[in-house]
């Protein structure tokens, strides 16, 4: 065979070895590199259903904290219609008292929160045509807060009347008296109020107070009133 010959079948053969080569190059570089996509997307994947679940349990603690709070309690504010429910709820929950307060038709409830306690104050308005529902909040209630107008000594028959028909549904339900407008010359003390009312025939099991109070702007004395019914209301629901 000429030499021109041999080394043109030597130079196809090359050709052809080089091609080869190429392809197998070709075919591994797509194998590895599709693996190595296939592998991308697994960790993708997972990284999605890790932020996914994050995401479910951060919505999940956020549902929970949304949810009412564990220690809330119901304190049911009731009393004859101008005994000053509505001046001392604002008073405890602003620590400021409120001048003109028109009479509650209806109800009136505001949230005050304390010592990690949710307190619901609710008060149903005490004219004569509302009183005929405030029995049916005592079921819900923590603790009753019954309002007198200690000055009002005229309407005491009726505010005594009143809580004892509440006392008489609910033997347990603590209670807290408040003699309330004690910046008045006229108020009786808490002495007087408690034979007025007949307070001292209340059961030993219920858990009871009878508080002197102010809701006026009156001065320091007024503050500490109300601070301490705030305080005694926050001590008793602690520890129910
Ligand atoms: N001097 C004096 N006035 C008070 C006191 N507390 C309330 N008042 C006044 O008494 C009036 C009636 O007060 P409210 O707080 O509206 O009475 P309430 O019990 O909520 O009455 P209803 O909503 O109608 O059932 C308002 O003019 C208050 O400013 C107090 O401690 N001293
Ligand atoms: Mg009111």
């Amino acid at each position: 065979m000429a030499p021109s010959a041999t080394l043109s079948t030597w130079a196809w053969r090359e050709g052809q070895r080089w091609r080869h080569l190429t392809s197998l190059l070709f075919i591994a570089w797509k194998v590895y590199f599709r693996d190595a996509n296939d592998s991308c997307i697994g960790w993708r994947a997972r990284w999605e259903q890790q932020l996914g679940a994050e995401l479910q349990r951060e919505k999940a603690a956020s549902q929970d904290e949304e949810e009412p709070h564990s220690c809330e309690y119901q304190v049911l504010v009731l009393g004859l219609d101008g005994a000053g429910k509505s001046s001392i709820i604002h008073y405890v929950c602003n620590t400021e008292a409120q001048k003109d307060i028109a009479p509650t038709q209806g109800f009136n409830s505001v949230q005050l929160q304390a010592n990690g306690l949710q307190l619901d104050l609710l008060e149903v308005g005490g004219s004569q045509n509302l009183r005929f529902y405030w029995n049916h909040y005592l079921s819900k209630a923590h603790v009753l807060v019954f309002v007198v107008d200690s000055a009002d000594g005229s309407r005491l028959p009726i505010a005594q009347q009143e809580l004892h028909c509440l006392l008489s549904e609910d033997s347990q339900l603590p209670l807290i008296v408040l003699a309330n407008k004690q910046d008045k010359s006229d108020a009786l003390s808490v002495t007087e109020l408690k034979k007025e009312l007949g307070l001292h025939t209340l059961n030993s099991q219920r858990e009871f107070f009878l508080l002197p109070t102010s809701a006026t702007h009156a001065g320091l004395d007024t503050a500490n009133s109300v601070l301490h019914l705030k305080n005694l209301l926050i001590k008793l629901l602690a520890q129910t």
